[in-house]
């Protein structure tokens, strides 16, 4: 295998005093989606936020062979890290154009990319961003990270109380994203995990419990109900229609 883009050894993170990420070690690879999984909690919000150096945290981290455990937030932003937090967080005063504008780092910012990608959202640029759906909002912070080149887009949950037709959009655009650059994602719908990602990470209390191929959980109902505390409703002899959240 290649060299992994992202290297996360011995990583503890902390919250206002209270150990939130645990010796976490795992290494996402230069391609493709890997998954952050683990039930509600569990510490895959704060995972992400230790990567970026949003909290207080410590331990070995490499970016593509740069250390970037001791950045700040900005150095490894400029180092080509996209981040799409949890609950989008677009300006809704500002318009999407507005929104996207400010993103734009690169000199050569991929703006017909985008407008490929989101044509929804570029029809709608003259509008305010706290005027859209939740939806729409969640392709404006997407397309906020791709509007730029990045070396590693980190995406938490978004699709978090999107309708299921939008959620399938998001998940294509995700898809179509990951042809571009490696994704990590928070998620916790199955559906989207089992599209997207080829690689997952499980964490519970704070640790890593499971990492491996996503098809060794995807197809373990055992290690579902066990490390996810869901049911897989896409399972075909589930007669139940279970929730996959
Ligand atoms: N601002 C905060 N202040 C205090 N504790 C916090 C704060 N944010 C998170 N925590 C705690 O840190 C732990 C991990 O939270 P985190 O949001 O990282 O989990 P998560 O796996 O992303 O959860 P979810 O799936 O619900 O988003 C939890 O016990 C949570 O209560």
């Amino acid at each position: 295998m290649s060299e992994p883009i992202l290297r996360v050894a011995g990583l503890f993170g902390r919250i206002g005093g209270q150990q939130v990420v645990e010796d976490v070690s795992f290494d996402v690879p230069a391609t493709g989606v890997t998954a952050l999984l683990g039930r509600n909690g569990v510490g895959k919000t704060s995972t992400i936020k230790s990567i970026l150096g949003l909290i207080d945290r410590s331990g070995g981290m490499h970016l593509g062979g740069t250390r970037i455990d001791r950045m700040p937030t900005h150095r490894i932003v400029q180092l080509g890290v996209g981040y799409v937090p949890e609950d989008r967080e677009v300006f809704g005063s500002l318009t999407v154009a507005e929104n996207l504008r400010l993103a734009e780092r690169d000199a050569a910012p991929r703006r017909e990319f985008i407008q490929r990608l989101f044509p929804d959202i570029h029809d709608r640029r003259a509008q305010r961003a706290g005027t859209l759906s939740g939806g729409q909002q969640q392709m404006v912070s997407l397309a906020r990270a791709l509007v730029n080149e990045n070396r590693l887009l980190l995406v938490d949950e978004p699709t978090k109380g999107l309708a299921p037709r939008i959620v399938d959009e998001v998940a294509e655009a995700l898809a179509e994203a990951a042809r571009t650059v490696p994704i990590l994602l928070v998620e916790q719908n199955l559906h989207v995990i089992r599209r997207l990602a080829e690689r997952v990470v499980v964490l519970s209390g704070g640790r890593v419990v499971f990492t491996g191929e996503a098809s060794d959980l995807l197809d373990d109902e055992d290690r579902i109900q066990r490390f996810l505390g869901v049911h897989d409703a896409t399972d075909p002899h589930d007669t139940a229609a279970g929730s996959t959240r």
